[in-house]
């Protein structure tokens, strides 16, 4: 395990609120739930600013939310740093015109948008989500944002499920997790 996770002592607090659901939505998932993390406003506040502290000033001018627990953590990150956010939808909800990435999950496949000149080019992007499982999702996220011409700086998530192997599917961009579930 990583010095930041060993030295910061919120990392523990955040990680004791993530409650784990055995055989949801399918036997033999162990679903990682953060609405409990949610509830602890101590733990969902030194969640948002671990990332916060990590890239303010880092010239990030867009943050990209994935549908749907994304959309919890993005906002508050973009705007303490000084952000866009971009929704990045799951297929047909975004009324404008889209580009389109389809994925493989550890439960099924979907699809995620994104709304053509939502991003521009150059942009410096960073993509946020709750867990990274497969690296399915983050890929097609990043595939997304580097289409519209931004360059990922980096993907960040409160949980890993490092079993998974999902950072090998992430094509060496960096990822930057607080906790890790077995
Ligand atoms: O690394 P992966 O294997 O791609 O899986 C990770 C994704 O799975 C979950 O979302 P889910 O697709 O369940 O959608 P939801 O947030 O709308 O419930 C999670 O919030 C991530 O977005
Ligand atoms: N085990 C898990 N818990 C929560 N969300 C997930 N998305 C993919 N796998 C998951």
């Amino acid at each position: 395990m990583s010095a930041y996770r060993d030295k910061d002592p919120r990392i523990h607090g955040i990680k004791t609120q993530i409650r784990v659901v055995p055989d949801f939505p399918k036997p033999g998932i162990m679903f990682q739930d953060i609405t409990t993390l949610l509830l602890d406003t101590k733990s969902f506040k030194d969640t948002i600013d671990l990332f916060v502290e990590r890239y303010k000033g880092k010239n990030i001018s867009v943050v990209a939310g994935i549908e749907a627990r994304g959309f919890i953590f993005g906002p508050p990150i973009a705007l303490a740093i000084g952000a866009k956010f971009v929704p990045l939808r799951k297929p047909r909800k975004l009324p404008g015109k889209v580009i389109s990435e389809a994925y493989v999950l550890e439960y099924g496949s979907d699809c995620l948008e994104m709304h053509v000149g939502a991003v521009g080019l150059g942009e410096r992007a960073l993509v946020v989500d709750d867990l990274i499982a497969t690296g399915g999702t983050l890929c097609a996220a990043m595939n997304l944002l580097e289409r519209g011409g931004a360059e990922v700086v980096e993907c960040a998530c409160v949980i890993e499920l490092p079993d998974l192997k999902g950072r090998e599917r992430l094509n060496g961009k960096p990822l930057y997790v607080l906790v890790e579930s077995h």
